[in-house]
C-alpha cells in the first residue's frame, strides 16, 4: 500500500489570527491565491485526501476545499490547535493524519514521507518536524532545536488519548505529545517551516518572488549566521525545486518477471489469491483440535492419518484423535493447532501423549491469507523491484509485470585538461575519471547510459554534445565547467540551448550546480551540470541527480540516513550542509560509530573509495564533539 493512500491531510485554520489583527489568516491573499490554498496545494500531493479545520468563514473555506470537508472544532471556544486535531482525528478515514497550519505555505513536499520513515523506524505513535534555528538577535549564539508540533504525522488511533487529555482541561500541543511516543525528524531547511504571523510578514513574503521561480530569494530568508554566503541555496530547497519540476516518464512496458529486477513497478500488484492459499502447518508434528488439549495432567491422542506438503489428509480427527503432519501441509478438517513433535510427552506407535500447557490452542498454524489477502495490494506502484519482490510476485503466480521504461541518460565530461584512458598524460593534464564514476552510478541506478565521451572546452563541441544528448536522452549529466572559471564555456552554451539556472549551493563539496531543461528541435532533456571536482561530482549526483532520476523513473526516492557516534570531533560551520566521507563500524558497545577518512578535499577521490558512508552535517549544525551522534548515509543504500 502506498504511503499516500494511508494518510489524510488536515489543515489547521481554526485559530483567531490574534497577531494578524484577528483577520482569518488562512483566507489572506498571498501570491494570487489564499494562504490556505497554497497549503492545500503542498499538502494534497502527499495525502489521500485533505480536510480543513476552520471555525469562521466556513463558506469561504469550503470554496477552497472543493469536495473536501471543512470541519469546525468539536469543543467550543477557539480552544487552539488540539481542538482542530481532535475533530481531524474523529474524521480521519485513514490510519494516519498529517497536519499543517494554514499560515505556512513553504513546507517540504516530502514532509509525509520523512515523518513516516522516522515514525515507522522508531515504532512511534507520531512524528514531528524539528529544525535548528538561530536567534536573529544573537547571530553568534549556538543554534537551538525548534520543534514544529503543528507539522506532525500521527496514528489516527491516538484519538482516545487526546480526548482524555482535553477532558483534563489542558490545551497545549506539546503537553499532549508528552503522552505519546514521538519521533522527532530534523529538517535541514528551517525557512520551509516559516509561518506568516503578522500582516507585515505577509507583505514581506508577498514582495519576494515565489520559491520556484527565484530560489535565491528564499535562500536569503534561510541564510544562517553571518559568515554563511547569503546567496547560496540550501540543499533541501534545491532538491525540492528540482523534484517539483520533474515528472515520471509516462511509457511503460510489460516484462517477464525475471527481466524486471531493479525496474520501477508501473502499477500496483494486486494479489489474485490468498497467500498462503490454505491454512497449513508451521511445524512437523501432530494436528489436532485445541479443545481436546488437557487442562491438567496428560492426554493421549490416536494418530488417524498423515498429511504431507502437497498431499493433504482429508480425514477429520474426532475427540483425542490427531493427524501426523509435515511443515507446509494443509491442516486437516476440524483441526486448529499443531504440536511440534519434539514437544510430545511420549510417542508410541500411533499414539501421542501431550502434557497440559505443552501447547496453546491455535499454535503453529499459518492461516490462509496471513501473508497476502486476495484483492489486496501486494506491492505498490513505484517500488524498485528487489529480489524479495520478484519472489513475492512469483508466489502470487504472476508471470509478468508492468514497469516504467528504462530512463535514457546521456553523460559527458568537459575540460581541455582531460585525457582518455590509453592516451599519454601530458603536462597539466589528468585522466578523465568522472565519466567512470558517472557510468557506475547511472548503471547501478538502472539507467540506459549514453556515453558521449570527453568534450573539449570549445563552444561548438559543447553545443553539439548537448544537442546530441537532448535528442537521445531523457536526462543529461555533465561534469565540469559550471563554476566561474574563464574557460568554462558550458555555462554560456547551456544557457543558450535551454532554460538552465546556475546555482551556488550552501553545501560542500558540490557548490556549483547547473539545472534546467535543454531544448532542441528534436527533443528536450533535463540537464544536471555537476561540478568537475571528482568528489563533488559524486556528492552532487547522489544528492540531486539521483533523487531526480529516480523520480523520472517513477520510483520512490528515499535518502535513508542512520545515526552513528562520531569517534572524533568534526569541524563544521553552520549555514551549509557538509558531506564528509566516513567509515562506519560497530563500536565495542554495539552502537554504530563513524570516523572520517583523512583528507576531505573535493579532488581527493581516494576518500570516496576508502569510505563506506557519507557523514551528513546538516545546514544549521555546528562543530561536532567526539561521542556526539551524527547522521550517515550508507553507500550501499545510495546505489
Ligand atoms: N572563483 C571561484 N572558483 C571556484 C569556485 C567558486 O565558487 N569561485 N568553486 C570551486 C568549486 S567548489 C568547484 S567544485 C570547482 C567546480 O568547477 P567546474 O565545475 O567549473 O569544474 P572544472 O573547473 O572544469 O574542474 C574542476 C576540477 O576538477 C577536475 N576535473 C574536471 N573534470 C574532470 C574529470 N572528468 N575527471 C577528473 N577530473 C576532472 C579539473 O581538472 C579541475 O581540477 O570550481 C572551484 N572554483
Ligand atoms: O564543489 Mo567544490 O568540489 O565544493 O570544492
Ligand atoms: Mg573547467
Amino acid at each position: 500500500m502506498s504511503l499516500k493512500s494511508k494518510v489524510t491531510g488536515l489543515i489547521l485554520a481554526g485559530g483567531r489570527g490574534t497577531r494578524m489583527g484577528r483577520v482569518d489568516k488562512g483566507l489572506q491573499p498571498f501570491r494570487g491565491a489564499t494562504l490556505v490554498a497554497h497549503v492545500m496545494e503542498r499538502l494534497s500531493p502527499q495525502v489521500a485526501s485533505v480536510a480543513i479545520n476552520a471555525n469562521r468563514n466556513l463558506p469561504q473555506y469550503q470554496a477552497v476545499a472543493g469536495e473536501s470537508p471543512v470541519l469546525p472544532d468539536f469543543i467550543d471556544g477557539f480552544a487552539g490547535p488540539l481542538a482542530g486535531l481532535q475533530i481531524g482525528l474523529q474524521f480521519c478515514p485513514t490510519e494516519l493524519l498529517l497536519t499543517a497550519p494554514c499560515d505556512s505555505p513553504f513546507f517540504p513536499l516530502d514532509l509525509a514521507e520523512r515523518l513516516y520513515a522516522a515514525m515507522a523506524a522508531q515504532g512511534a505513535d507520531m512524528a514531528m518536524a524539528v529544525t535548528m534555528e538561530h536567534d536573529p538577535e544573537q547571530p553568534d549564539a549556538a543554534p537551538f532545536r525548534q520543534p514544529h508540533p503543528v507539522f506532525s504525522l500521527m496514528k489516527a488511533s491516538v484519538l482516545p488519548q487526546l480526548d482524555a487529555y482535553l477532558d483534563t482541561g489542558a490545551r497545549r500541543m506539546e503537553g499532549f505529545f508528552k503522552t505519546l511516543k514521538v519521533a522527532e525528524v530534523m529538517f535541514d531547511d528551517a525557512a520551509a517551516f516559516g509561518n506568516i504571523n503578522t500582516l507585515e510578514d505577509l507583505h514581506r513574503h508577498e514582495r519576494t518572488a515565489p520559491t520556484v521561480v527565484a530560489p535565491h530569494a528564499t535562500a536569503t530568508a534561510a541564510a544562517g549566521p553571518r559568515d554563511a554566503d547569503p546567496a547560496a541555496l540550501p540543499v533541501d530547497e534545491a532538491r525540492r525545486l528540482i523534484c517539483e519540476r520533474i515528472a515520471p516518464v509516462e511509457a511503460t512496458e510489460t516484462l517477464p518477471l525475471l527481466a524486471a529486477l531493479d525496474r520501477a513497478l508501473a502499477a500496483d500488484i494486486i494479489s489474485p489469491i490468498n497467500v498462503p492459499a490454505y491454512d497449513n502447518s508451521a511445524m512437523d508434528g501432530y494436528a489436532l483440535r485445541g479443545a481436546d488439549l488437557p487442562a491438567q495432567g496428560t492426554a493421549t491422542f490416536k494418530v488417524i492419518g498423515i498429511a504431507y506438503a502437497g498431499h493433504p489428509c482429508t480425514q477429520a480427527p474426532q475427540q483425542n484423535e490427531c493427524v501426523r503432519i509435515m511443515t507446509g501441509a494443509a491442516i486437516p478438517p476440524g483441526c486448529d493447532s499443531v504440536l511440534p513433535q519434539e514437544l510430545a510427552a511420549a510417542i508410541d506407535g500411533d499414539s501421542v501423549t501431550i502434557a497440559a500447557n505443552a501447547l496453546r490452542p491455535g499454535a503453529n498454524l499459518r492461516r490462509a491469507g496471513e501473508d497476502l489477502k486476495a484483492g489486496g495490494i501486494a506491492i505498490a506502484a513505484g517500488k524498485l523491484l528487489r529480489p524479495a519482490d520478484l519472489g513475492l510476485i512469483a508466489s502470487l503466480g504472476i508471470p509478468s509485470v508492468s514497469v516504467r521504461r528504462k530512463l535514457r541518460v546521456a553523460f559527458f565530461s568537459t575540460g581541455d585538461e582531460l585525457r582518455s584512458l590509453g592516451d599519454e598524460l601530458d603536462t597539466g593534464c589528468v585522466y578523465d575519471s568522472n565519466r567512470y564514476t558517472l557510468f557506475g552510478m547511472l548503471t547501478r541506478l538502472g539507467c540506459e547510459v549514453i556515453d558521449l565521451g570527453v568534450v573539449r572546452d570549445d563552444p561548438q563541441a559543447l553545443e553539439a554534445a548537448l544537442r546530441e544528448a537532448a535528442d537521445k536522452a531523457d536526462a543529461i549529466i555533465t561534469s565540469g565547467g559550471v563554476s566561474e572559471g574563464a574557460a568554462d564555456y558550458t555555462r554560456d552554451i547551456m544557457a543558450l540551448l535551454g532554460d538552465v539556472a546556475f546555482w551556488k549551493l550552501a553545501m560542500r563539496p558540490g557548490r556549483p550546480l547547473a539545472f534546467g531543461k535543454v531544448q532542441t528541435e528534436q527533443g528536450s532533456a533535463w540537464l544536471f551540470g555537476l561540478p568537475g571536482n571528482p568528489v563533488a561530482v559524486m556528492v552532487s549526483f547522489y544528492m540531486f541527480a539521483r533523487p531526480a532520476l529516480l523520480r523520472m523513473m517513477g520510483a520512490e526516492a528515499k535518502l535513508q540516513t542512520l545515526q552513528a557516534r562520531a569517534t572524533e570531533a568534526i569541524r563544521k560551520r553552520p549555514g551549509r550542509t557538509e558531506y564528509q566521507r566516513g567509515i562506519v563500524s560497530t563500536g565495542a558497545d554495539g552502537v554504530a560509530q563513524v570516523r572520517l577518512t583523512g583528507a576531505q578535499g573535493s579532488g581527493i577521490l581516494s576518500s570516496m573509495t576508502e569510505a563506506n558512508c557519507i557523514v551528513v552535517l546538516h545546514h544549521a549544525q555546528a562543530n561536532v564533539d567526539a561521542g556526539q551522534m551524527v547522521d550517515v548515509m550508507l553507500f550501499d543504500g545510495l546505489t
